[in-house]
């Protein structure tokens, strides 16, 4: 599912009206419908207080109050501007709500305080700068009543895009995205004004959406996931699931090696080997008894050869061999090469033999290792996921995975793919030494690069949840958990 900045959506109903010939005003009739029917039925009988402004947003408003009072609701309407701001499409629905006998009154703050739901349709899509009165002081009001407020489209003030939340927003339980989810909902601090969010389609056609949205920005979702599980037919051999290679771990970190290399071979890797420091043979034969082991002070040229995919980083350490190890495998190695935490360091110098290779490069940094690559700070990267995370996969011709709430996958072509699954559980040592064992098997036994790394950083979230939902608190989710239950979500993918 494409994701869009609000400019975007504007495109794409630009589009369906100009192009395709659907009447704006029967968009604006379904979003909505579909609202107050996704109201009706998750809410039930309370009563609502629907809350208007000035655009097209307060629009999807006065279908709402119609269809609730058509439904026997008891609802009070508060528009917040005059009467005679409200133009276009939301004047011809606010003709027909008066017309059907319904009325309304300006904004009255003990009329909204005696609701059970607030109905927010004051600002949608269409906000621009710093939010002006009077919808700065509802907002101060409205956060200090303790009813349940339900926005619609955006909660009033948060922009659609990847730009900064205003001083004043709203602060929504529940939202309901009009069609297609925006950029924002991806975007810290923007997505906890969102409350629970869930997206509700109002007919827009698929042509419209296709030709205006050239960002390429997408949700990589549970049925993706599904869909491109690669089957594992019964006449294979461990040749044919991938033959991954792992280089992680030194005598102070064995632990970075043990949960990659398990990570690998529970994601379904035919063959794992793992080259690491003689020292921690021991331990890791005890956890991984499956992996093969090679000696980190033997001849690299021999660990390479014959593998699909290999994996370099994990509790290296961040010094002078591990440098040259990275530079040696960019130069000489064809397969698929993944790269992660200390292996990222010093990268820049590598920029152009990374260009040059045939073969996929994978780098997974958390913001903190992105920041150090482009010389910036984490708070900086944060605030610009999408664009930096594109930027460094073109520039570079390689695949981006910048990890973090909402997980971003950026391809050498420009293109985004967002992860929705995982919690805070993962924020924590050793999960993503984790995720680059299960980058790099999923490397192994898919054919498309993008399909294996948005797979496997989606099953590593949804491993998380499926843990938490299991009644584990977030607090207590290890890496060793995650990789024991991987079983289990691999079950429940392929089923
Ligand atoms: N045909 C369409 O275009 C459809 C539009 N829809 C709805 O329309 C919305 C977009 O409509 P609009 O483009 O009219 O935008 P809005 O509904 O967000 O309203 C924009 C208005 O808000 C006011 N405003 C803007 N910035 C402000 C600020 N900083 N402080 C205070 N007031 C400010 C201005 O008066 C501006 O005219 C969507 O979010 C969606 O809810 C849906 O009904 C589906 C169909
Ligand atoms: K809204």
């Amino acid at each position: 599912m494409k994701v869009v900045t609000g400019e975007e959506m504007k495109a794409v109903d630009r589009y369906a009206i100009e192009k395709i010939g659907i009447d704006g005003r029967i968009l604006m009739e379904n979003a909505g419908r579909v609202a107050a029917k996704n109201i009706m039925k998750n809410f039930g009988r309370q009563k609502v207080c629907v809350l208007i402004g000035s655009g097209n947003n307060g629009g999807d408003g006065f279908v709402i109050a119609k269809v609730l009072q058509e439904n026997d609701y008891d609802v009070s309407v508060c528009v917040i501007p005059e009467r005679d701001e409200i133009k276009g499409d939301a004047e011809y629905h606010m003709n027909i709500y008066l017309n059907s006998g319904f009325s309304f009154t300006q904004y009255d703050q003990d009329v909204a305080e005696s609701a059970d739901i607030i109905v927010d349709t004051m600002l949608g899509t269409g906000i621009k700068g710093e939010i002006r009165s009077p919808y700065k002081e509802i907002f101060g009001e409205l956060d200090k009543m303790d009813n349940t407020i339900i926005s619609v489209d955006l909660p009033s003030g948060v922009p659609a895009d990847e730009s900064p939340v205003p001083e004043h927003a709203l602060q929504a339980d529940y939202t309901l995205i009009i069609g297609l989810p925006k950029l924002s909902y991806y975007t810290y601090p923007a997505r906890k004004y969102y409350g629970e969010a869930k997206v509700i389609h109002i007919g827009l056609p698929k042509k419209a959406i296709d030709e205006t949205v050239q960002s390429n920005i997408m949700l990589w979702s549970h049925e993706d996931t599904k869909n491109h599980w690669p089957a594992r037919v019964d006449d294979s051999h461990k040749g044919s699931h991938g033959k991954v290679g792992i280089i992680a771990g030194s005598a102070g970190m064995p632990g970075a090696a043990v949960l990659t290399t398990s990570a690998a071979v529970r994601s379904g890797a035919g063959l794992t080997q793992l080259n690491t420091h003689g020292n921690i043979f021991g331990s890791v034969v005890n956890h991984v008894p499956e992996a093969t082991l090679f000696d980190r002070k033997d001849d690299l040229e021999s660990f390479i050869e014959g593998k699909d995919v290999i994996a370099i980083g994990p509790g290296l350490g961040v010094n002078g061999e591990t440098s040259r190890t990275v530079e040696y495998l960019v130069n000489e190695y064809e397969g698929t090469l993944v790269i992660d935490a200390d292996g990222l360091t010093r990268l820049e110098q590598l920029k152009m033999q990374i260009k040059k290779r045939q073969a996929p490069v994978v780098i997974s940094p958390h913001p903190g290792e992105m920041a150090r690559l482009i010389d910036s700070s984490s708070g900086e990267v944060n605030k610009n996921r999408f664009r930096i995370s594109r930027e460094i996969a073109m520039e570079y011709g390689m695949h981006v995975v910048l990890k973090g709430p909402n997980t971003l996958v950026a391809t050498p072509e420009g293109e985004i793919f967002i992860n929705d699954t995982g919690n805070a559980g993962l924020a924590k040592g050793g999960s993503g030494d984790v995720l680059t064992g299960m980058i790099a098997a999923f490397l192994g036994r898919y054919d498309q690069p993008q399909q294996a790394i948005s797979s496997a950083v989606y099953m590593h979230g949804f491993t998380a949840d499926y843990i938490s939902e299991a009644g584990i608190g977030v607090e207590t989710i290890t890496a060793s958990d995650l990789i024991d239950n991987l079983r289990h979500t691999f079950h429940l993918i392929r089923n």
